[in-house]
């Protein structure tokens, strides 16, 4: 049952089993597959309202506008001392399904040498790409191409799955000539190959564009794992409009305290209510709002704790430290104006309602992206140790278009997010810490070259005419960094805030089933928990992450 407010909640309600706290994509994931054992009680609290039959999110091609009072947590940066003191907006998903309700919809699971590398940070095998791929493909329901095109050649049935959840595919329309130029381009420059489906493990290439729109329609996770059938168990309570304030100890055992208790309340005034698990609490409150939760309960570093004046109920000296972000440049070309027919916005409309196709059924009209590796006689990479993950593993992805962008996928700067106030509803402290790292700078550099070399290439004559910048090789040093320090900005893809580490290490948050170092009962399943990011947009590899660890979960309760 959906219940929209505290108030609302039946007083005799059984005790839970489990609570999630956040119910964003990860959350959605952990309380839907938990719910179905019958046997298990679960209550799932979410900060913000449902986002079931929203319009603006479940058609694609209106995610411009989405509601961002309603449904965003609008964070902002603290001003960025790499980004000439410029603060930036940091958008979050706020309500059922979290930031997979207003993001792009691109669906990427990262190389396999990224997991690979999860594997040997955390000591644990189970990390690794081949054991993971029975959960890439639990969550996955694979559609094809919106409307139903033939798309053979731009996928590979063989590593999708279709029983899943969530709907992926391919877009509505088919290949164009930017496609074919793309593809001529790759060809032609040798030192890039096609891929015919980047979601195998290895990337590095010119490939189609998958997204989380199977049939037409934005899957979110709410709509993925929290569809009608779901929230009618009887064993599953929604609880939405509610803000998870605290995490509390039930007793103070020694050497772990046990955090099964969550502290609630509907607004900054509102009472504080709590609600205690008999078997775990998981929290699923983001890369931003996980850390917020634990600080404010007591949960971090020691010395930050108590300048705050917030009793330390366990110090954890990397919590909201270590934040990853993808960094990227918006870049300029000078594209000739193409001859296509723009679809009237009533024809889009009357398309989308007849069989999900048409602009509407999509975020963009792009088709392709590339993935690709820093050359590997550069001076950034003998100047500094790889950041990659591996030789499969790309340093760049770049999106096409007359500003499309290269992003820099292995960062070496960090950010944090550290509390404001002991008050839970005041946003935090985000710093991150973008282009603070010098290789940042270099690679990007070199990544635009890249870049740059591509798209201007033969087989784009008289169709790109010209690069506008910012060129690394038309400015001076010196103008470059400053352009690109006005220019850059985050790919919205923060992770690594209580990261998942080896049981001996001292660093990280979590262990690698999960659960917070030196406590009982609490486990933290979301984008926060990322050892190091993938290369890759985040959403994949969280639905990958949330199904594995539900495995853990079971696994521990059975
Ligand atoms: C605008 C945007 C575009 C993006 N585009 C893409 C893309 O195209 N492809 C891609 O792969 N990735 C994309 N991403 C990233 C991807 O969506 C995220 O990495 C992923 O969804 C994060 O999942 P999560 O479960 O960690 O967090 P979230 O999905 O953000 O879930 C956290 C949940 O916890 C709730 N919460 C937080 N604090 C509290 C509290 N105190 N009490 C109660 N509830 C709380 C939040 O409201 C939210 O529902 C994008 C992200 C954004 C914001």
């Amino acid at each position: 049952a959906v219940y929209q407010s505290l108030e609302g909640l039946p007083a005799d309600l059984k005790p839970f089993d489990f609570i999630v706290a956040g119910g964003g994509t990860a959350g959605s994931v952990v309380a839907s597959r938990l719910s179905e054992n019958t046997n298990f009680n679960v209550l799932l609290i979410e900060a913000g309202p449902d986002t079931a039959g929203v319009l603006e999110i479940e058609v694609p091609g209106l995610i411009g506008q989405i509601n961002a009072s309603i449904y965003n947590w609008n964070y902002v940066t603290t001003p960025q001392a790499g980004l000439n003191g410029r603060t930036l907006g940091v958008p979050r998903g706020r309500g059922l399904g979290g930031s997979s309700c207003i993001n792009g919809m691109a669906y990427s699971r990262g190389a396999s040498d990224d997991y690979d590398n999860w594997a040997r940070l955390t000591g644990d095998p189970r990390w690794r790409w081949n054991a993971l791929w029975p959960y890439m493909k639990r969550h996955e329901h694979w559609m094809g191409a919106a409307g139903g095109r033939n798309a053979t050649g731009e996928y590979d049935p063989s590593v999708h799955g279709y029983n899943g959840n969530v709907g992926t595919g391919l877009p509505w329309d088919a290949t164009n000539e930017h496609d074919i130029r793309a593809i001529r381009q790759t060809e032609i420059q040798g030192d890039l190959h096609l891929v015919s489906d980047h979601n195998a493990g290895q990337p590095i290439g010119l490939t189609w564009l998958q997204l989380t729109t199977g049939g037409g329609e934005r899957w979110s996770a709410a709509k993925s794992y929290l569809g009608p059938h779901v929230r009618r168990r009887p064993n599953l309570r929604i609880l939405l409009n509610t803000h998870v304030t605290r995490v509390l100890p039930v007793k103070a055992s020694k050497p772990r305290i046990d955090v099964r208790t969550v502290e609630v309340a509907d607004r900054a005034a509102g009472s504080r209510v709590t609600f205690t698990a008999k078997k775990e609490l998981i929290l699923s409150g983001g890369t931003i709002g996980t850390p917020q939760i634990l600080l404010n309960s007591g949960i971090g570093n020691r010395t930050e704790l108590e300048r705050l004046g917030i009793p330390v109920v366990l110090d954890s000296p990397f919590v909201g430290e270590g934040m990853m972000e993808h960094v990227t440049v918006t870049l300029t070309w000078n594209i000739v104006p193409q001859n296509i027919t723009v679809i009237d916005p009533d024809v889009a409309w009357a398309m989308w309602q007849q069989n999900r196709t048409g602009p509407l059924s999509t975020p963009g009209p792009v088709h392709q992206v590339m993935w690709y590796r820093l050359p590997q006689k550069t001076d950034v990479l003998s100047k500094y140790k790889d950041t990659s993950s591996g030789p499969g593993s790309p340093h760049f992805q770049f999106t096409f278009g007359d500003q499309g962008r290269v992003i820099l996928l292995t960062p070496y700067s960090r950010g944090s997010v550290k509390l404001n106030s002991t008050d839970p509803f005041v946003h935090p402290i985000i710093d991150q810490g973008l282009l603070t790292h010098p290789f940042d700078l270099a690679a990007l550099k070199e990544g635009i070259r890249t870049a740059k070399k591509f798209y201007t290439g033969p087989a784009w004559e008289g169709y790109v005419l010209g690069f506008g910048g910012p060129d690394p090789d038309v400015l001076s040093a010196e103008e470059f960094e400053t352009r690109v320090r006005e220019v850059a900005r985050t790919f919205l893809h923060p992770v690594g805030t209580a990261a998942m580490s080896s049981k001996h290490s001292k660093q990280g948050v979590v262990d690698s089933e999960l659960r917070v170092k030196g406590a009982t009962g609490l486990r933290v399943v979301d984008a926060s928990v990322f050892p190091l990011t993938p290369a890759s947009l985040t959403q994949g590899p969280v639905y990958i992450v949330s199904e594995r660890a539900v495995d853990f979960i079971r696994h521990s309760w059975l």
